[in-house]
């Protein structure tokens, strides 16, 4: 049976481009988009796709709340790859409309919050609505009698709606970019690579003072560097939080092996959501980063075969 990967659709989401650039040689027939975040999880984890990719975070307005709320909390999945996609915003609207005539504006809401300065200063009178998707958007656009009178998405999404462009480069930040993660069943972990990643969500023990001092300190005793660290809430209640984590490394070094171990004798759980290539981004620095005094790969083995020679007694 063929490989089928699941999206967040429809056709000409950012996520779509995510996918083709983890995936370049799969067939669009092999793509199944999915009308939200949570049904691309569930695609996955009931085998109607061997994997997924979903938006994570964003440079500019952080982690995507459905996303981290299914890696936290939902059926176990395990993230296998990541990719970092530029996001550029164009305004369309239906043939004949122009810019005055835009009253109501659809868009997904991580995009609306990318382009607010915009829309204040050139629509200032237009209302915002969100739905799933940037090309969910232009879809409804596109239909007779449709609800909005513009759609904010990508080029490509425009395009393939039929719309008619009014204004590109309309969000606050220029550089803005999205992670996006693909996601499979549990099983088998991608290898090392040497320049790895590995996410986790972390829940403290209970509550005093120090404890997230001791869960970071679990990393930075062993020279691993931590890349993100986001609080979420566990919805346990107010002020119940969890902690997801990214590091550099891979689970299968010494250094990060051995901090997972630490987080899970100090705190009350640890999810393990994978260790999987880092995106290869021009501004990140990927040569492996210099462990301080003892944090090496070698000094993790020569310990560990030390400490072998003392307990068998050949010490
Ligand atoms: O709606 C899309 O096209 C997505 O893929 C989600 C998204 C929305 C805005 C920025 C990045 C990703």
């Amino acid at each position: 049976m063929r490989n089928r990967h699941a999206y967040l659709g429809p056709e000409g989401t950012f996520t779509e481009a995510a996918l083709r650039a983890l995936l370049p040689d799969a067939d669009t027939e092999d793509l199944v988009p999915c009308a939200g975040v949570d049904a691309v999880f569930g695609a996955v984890r009931r085998g109607e796709a061997a994997t997924g990719v979903v938006p994570l975070e964003n440079s500019v307005e952080g982690g995507v709340p459905t996303t981290m709320a299914e890696l936290i909390n939902g059926e176990p999945l395990l993230i296998t790859a990541e990719v970092a996609v530029p996001v550029e915003f164009t305004l369309f609207a239906r043939e004949g409309v122009d810019a005055a005539g835009v009253k109501r504006v659809a868009t997904h809401p991580h995009a609306l919050a990318q382009c607010r300065r915009w829309l204040a200063a050139n629509l200032p009178d237009a209302e915002a609505h969100t739905v799933s998707s940037t090309a969910a958007a232009a879809q409804a656009v596109a239909e007779p009698g449709a609800p909005y009178d513009a759609a904010i998405c990508a080029r490509i999404a425009g395009e393939r709606y039929g719309l008619v462009p009014l204004a590109s480069g309309i969000g606050d930040r220029a550089d803005a970019a999205t992670r996006f993660v693909q996601l499979s069943r549990p099983g088998p972990l991608p290898a090392p690579t040497g320049a790895d990643r590995t996410s986790m969500v972390v829940f403290l023990a209970d509550d005093h003072a120090g404890a997230l001092a001791e869960l970071l300190d679990q990393f930075a005793v062993r020279g691993v560097n931590l890349t993100r660290l986001e609080s979420r809430p566990t919805g346990d209640g107010l002020g119940r939080y969890c902690f997801c984590l990214d590091a550099d490394g891979h689970v299968a070094d010494a250094a990060l092996g051995e901090a997972l171990m630490g987080l899970r004798r100090v705190c009350a759980d640890v999810r393990f959501l994978g260790s999987y290539p880092r995106a290869a981004d021009e501004s990140a620095d990927l040569t492996p980063f210099l462990p301080s005094r003892g944090a090496s790969e070698a000094d993790y083995q020569a310990a560990a075969r030390w400490l072998e020679e003392i307990r068998s007694g050949r010490v």
